[in-house]
């Protein structure tokens, strides 16, 4: 019963986009009956609507990719999945060795068995061999209709081989991307998609996600794995307004094989769960770079391109897996702590000074806020909060718990005088992010013991903004970052000036830094937040030559 009011409540989170297609649900009813000793659940129909995706696919006999890949994906995120196969292939880590089209008739066959029937949330389209699977996917969706469309508009796999002509453009073109909800190009495919204009660099691809949205999908998103001399995975994503570049690191592993299905699949099954588009498509992202980093080593078949393990969340620490799923560590990058002072001198709101380190760039926000009423804080949180989730940037509450759980903020930033990361973490559950502050190797080996997402480590300079605050210097960053598997950011006296030098480290699990009064003690946040970004990823990409 908890289980249907929970998804009663996903279920009334807005899809402006796609509210003509909703696909209103018979209403169910459950009575509890007690039989003597016993309880049993009756229901004129099913209580528990079950988050659905729909996967129009190849089968890949090697379960990389394809249909195999979709079924793992979802139900890696919890998320029932069913399948429309439009075509078998033989295929392995080597490469395709033959397909095997089903028929067009079958494949409206299996459409109409699934839809008619199965309250399908999402639609996810993978390979599609000829127009016609086209027009009868879309006559389906049009008598059926779901309540979003995922088009990864397959053509070319992974080791090269054409798994759909160039007929299919116009099936794509004309028919299912006016009904997209996102479509998800690698840059081959957004470059055929747009008849063969040049998709090279992230000036191109930003170029050709808008001529993409221009041809009907309400969200694109351009993925830019294969861009030469790239530092990170760099995608990306346009919703008609604004553009995101999605970066994520880049492993170095040959198990890469599928990662274009999956992950659709994995936004598709984010959308069935209630996110917005953007949330779904950076879970999705942080999903790939999880499974790729579990995966890197493993070795199945002996070709050149391995498949990747979906289900490491059956193998691995419950929370562990669950704290991938919501912290990408990369969100460290360009970290912004509030001051109140600040802002105050400069006359200005919280909101509003969050707003604009996050419009600047800064991927990540903290309320550091020591000398206002609980009352006022609480309320800045929440305005705060709905700008961060507006914009996909997680935020932190500085030393208050409370504050953090009334305002459901992502997590908390903690210091060694706080409470205790272990309990805290009992306070705040498995999926919210626990930052501790370290200055020894000793205090980061115990904030890994106890369940800490990450490690802010300082002052690296020294600060006027933290009284007393001992400088640990470059060398002192170094022996903290040395002795942790946990993510670190670099904080104290850091700024335009001299976070170069903290970068330059390259240690790789030194993520980003964390700023007060380069961003905060200023008249305009907006200009020394795009200046400080500027300047750590001038660094990030030196390093990266
Ligand atoms: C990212 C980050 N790192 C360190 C700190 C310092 O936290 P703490 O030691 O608890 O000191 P106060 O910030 O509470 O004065 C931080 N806030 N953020
Ligand atoms: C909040 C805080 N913690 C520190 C630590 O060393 O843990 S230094 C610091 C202040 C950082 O402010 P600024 O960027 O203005 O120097
Ligand atoms: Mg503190």
């Amino acid at each position: 019963m908890a289980y249907a009011q929970v998804l009663s409540g996903i279920y009334s989170i807005s899809f402006s986009q796609v509210e003509s297609g909703i696909n209103h649900k018979k209403q169910t009813q459950v009575c509890m009956e007690m039989h003597k000793d016993k309880y049993s659940i009756s229901s004129e129909h099913s209580t528990m609507k079950i988050p659905h995706v729909l996967s129009v696919a190849g089968s890949d006999s090697g379960a990389g990719a394809g249909i195999q890949a979709d079924l793992k994906a979802c139900a890696a995120r919890g998320v029932y999945c069913s399948t429309v196969i439009t075509a078998v292939t033989a295929q392995n880590t080597v490469g395709v060795q033959g397909v095997d089209i089903v028929s067009d008739d079958f494949v409206a066959k299996q459409l109409r068995s699934v839809l008619s029937d199965m309250q399908v949330d999402v639609v996810k389209t993978g390979m599609l061999p000829s127009v016609t699977v086209v027009n009868i996917l879309h006559q389906n969706l049009r008598e059926f209709p779901v309540r979003a469309l995922v088009v990864d508009p397959v053509m070319v796999s992974t080791s090269g081989d054409v798994l759909a002509g160039p007929s299919i453009l116009t099936g794509f073109r004309e028919e299912l991307l006016p009904m997209a909800d996102i479509v998800t190009p690698n840059l081959k495919e957004a470059s055929a998609l747009l008849g063969g204009l040049k998709v090279e660099t992230i000036s191109d691809m930003r170029s050709a996600a808008k001529l993409l949205h221009d041809m009907g999908p309400r969200n694109v998103l351009v993925k830019g794995g294969d861009l030469p001399d790239s530092l990170d995975a760099v995608d990306i994503f346009f919703d008609g307004e604004d553009f995101y570049e999605l970066r994520s690191s880049r492993l170095k592993t040959h198990n890469t094989h599928g990662t274009g299905c999956t992950l659709a699949s994995c936004i598709a099954a984010e959308l069935a769960k209630g996110s917005s588009m953007l949330l779904a498509v950076k879970a999705a992202k942080c999903f790939i770079e999880t499974a790729l980093d579990y995966s890197k080593d493993i070795v199945i078949g002996n070709g050149p391109q391995g498949p990747f393990d979906h289900l490491l969340r059956l193998k691995r620490n419950i929370r562990k897996s669950y704290g991938q799923d919501r912290f990408n560590p990369n969100d460290l990058f360009l970290y912004a702590v509030t001051d109140s002072g600040m802002n105050r001198k400069w006359d200005r709101s919280i909101s509003d000074a969050v707003k604009a380190a996050i419009e600047g760039g800064a991927t990540i926000v903290q309320l550091r806020e020591k000398d206002i009423e609980t009352r006022d804080f609480l309320e800045a949180a929440k305005s705060c909060l709905e700008i961060c989730r507006h914009h996909g940037v997680p935020l932190l509450i500085n030393d208050r718990i409370d504050i953090a759980l009334a305002c459901d903020a992502d997590g908390v930033h903690l210091g060694q005088s706080d409470m205790p990361a272990h309990v805290a973490r009992t306070l705040l559950g498995p999926e919210k992010i626990i930052g501790i502050s370290c200055k020894t190797p000793e205090q980061a080996q115990q904030a890994w013991t106890d369940g800490a997402d990450y490690i802010g480590c300082g002052g690296v300079y020294p600060t006027n903004t933290k009284a007393n605050n001992p400088t640990l210097g470059l060398d002192g960053l170094k022996s903290v970052c040395s002795s942790s598997k946990l993510p670190v950011v670099a904080i104290g006296g850091i700024g335009i000036s001299n976070a170069g030098p903290v970068m330059a480290m390259d240690m790789p699990n030194l993520k980003g830094v964390a700023v007060v009064s380069a961003l905060f003690d200023k008249e305009c946040v907006l200009t020394e937040t795009r200046k400080l970004h500027a300047v750590l990823v001038e660094t990030a990409a030196t390093i990266a030559k």
